[in-house]
């Protein structure tokens, strides 16, 4: 098969494309896979590091609010169409997958204009602008949550759940959290805002520091690449601990995620596909930036099912974020409850569905 991946921007959309990709080439190695990406998005650091095939385009996202940006967004996005339908006509694709951020949409609509058969992944439960343009030309629709079903076109709508929930689940790993100079026999949380991190978290977490010094459990404290500076030079002033770690982003997550007893993170929906493959109980702070509000109805869907508590990022202060860690970490019983209850909601097969709906959709 030779398959185009585009998706960008943020990790929620590069992870769940990276876990096709390695999904097809377990299935058939002799696939050929193009990525394309933006210039400016993490997809142009992380996908070439994996040895994977990318291009690049110069794309913008559109503002909300009438403005001069916008026609230079509306004129970068019919350069990239024109780019990507060279693209598309030099690499001759069987299928192309889009799985959200702007360039997508370039290359997904430019692929469809040319007939190549096309699908999207929707991994929110509120549908996010690209995927909502893109939902007239393309194929097929995969989602991961029900509540995507009735804002897209019924028949073109298939539940495949998140392909990285399955990369996740099937992971067998060795990882000692001594490279995080931690303890492996000891019960550890890791704090993470999402791909880019959360400031106000960070904030929160560098006052709750000194609090957190104490606890029999550890804590991995994942700032954000951009943030982690700012972080240490607020830090520094402190006396470090044998039981706290600061990283700035986690290359490998599906090897760490395993050896942690919690997660206290933002509820963006790989990030939930991820927990619930592996049945990590979880501490969501929704992020409020978000279109429509959907990492609230993202954390939700956790939190109704006892699988998560939250904390609404305006209740978030280094009490609030210490007395749910400590309710956690300190009830064994009830992390473990919580963990079978996320696991539960997991979709371990996502990536293999998917697979399967490019397959049909490149032979129709
Ligand atoms: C602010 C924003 O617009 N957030 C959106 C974005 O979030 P964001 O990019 O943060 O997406 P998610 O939380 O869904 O996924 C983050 C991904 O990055 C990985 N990771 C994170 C930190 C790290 O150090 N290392 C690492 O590998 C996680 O394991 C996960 O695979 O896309 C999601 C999926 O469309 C949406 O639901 C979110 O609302």
């Amino acid at each position: 098969m030779r398959l185009m991946v585009s998706g960008g921007g943020t990790g929620g959309h590069i992870y769940p494309a990276l876990a096709v990709i390695n999904e097809l080439k377990r299935q058939d190695p002799d696939a050929e896979v193009l990525y394309v990406g933006s210039h400016r998005g993490i997809e142009s650091k992380i996908v070439p590091d994996l040895g994977i095939p990318f291009e690049a385009m110069t794309i913008q996202g559109f503002k909300r609010s009438l403005s001069l940006e916008n026609f230079k967004t509306v004129y970068l996005f019919l350069k990239s169409v024109h780019q990507a339908k060279k693209l598309v006509r030099s690499f001759k694709p069987d299928v192309v997958l889009g799985t959200g951020g702007y360039v997508s949409g370039a290359v997904l609509y430019a692929a469809a204009k040319q007939h190549i058969p096309t699908v999207i992944h929707e991994q929110n439960s509120v549908v996010g602008m690209t995927n909502k343009f893109l939902s007239r030309y393309v194929d097929k629709i995969a989602i991961n949550f029900e509540d995507a079903r009735a804002q897209f076109p019924a028949d073109k709508v298939v539940m495949t759940g998140n392909p990285r929930a399955q990369e996740v689940a099937n992971i067998k790993s060795d990882f000692s959290l001594s490279a995080f100079n931690l303890k492996d026999d000891v019960p550890t949380i890791m704090v993470v805002g999402g791909s880019q991190g959360a400031l106000k978290l960070n904030q929160v977490m560098v006052e709750a520091l000194p609090e957190l010094a104490k606890k029999s459990y550890q804590v991995v404290f994942v700032t954000g690449p951009k943030r982690y500076d700012h972080v240490m030079s607020q830090v520094n002033k402190m006396v470090s601990a044998d039981n706290i770690s600061i990283q700035s982003y986690i290359n490998n997550m599906p090897e760490v995620l395993p050896k942690l007893a919690g997660v206290v993170g933002r509820s963006g929906a790989t990030t939930l596909a991820e927990l619930t493959a592996l049945g990590v109980p979880s501490i969501l702070i929704p992020s409020p930036y978000v279109t429509a509000d959907h990492q609230t109805k993202n954390a939700m869907s956790l939190v109704n099912a006892n699988a998560a508590l939250m904390i609404k990022e305006a209740d978030l202060t280094n009490q609030t974020l210490v007395s749910a860690m400590d309710e956690l970490m300190n009830d064994d019983q009830k992390r473990s409850a919580m963990a079978a209850a996320a696991k539960k909601l997991g979709k371990p097969k996502a990536a293999t569905e998917m697979l399967s709906l490019l397959k049909e959709v490149s032979q129709s």
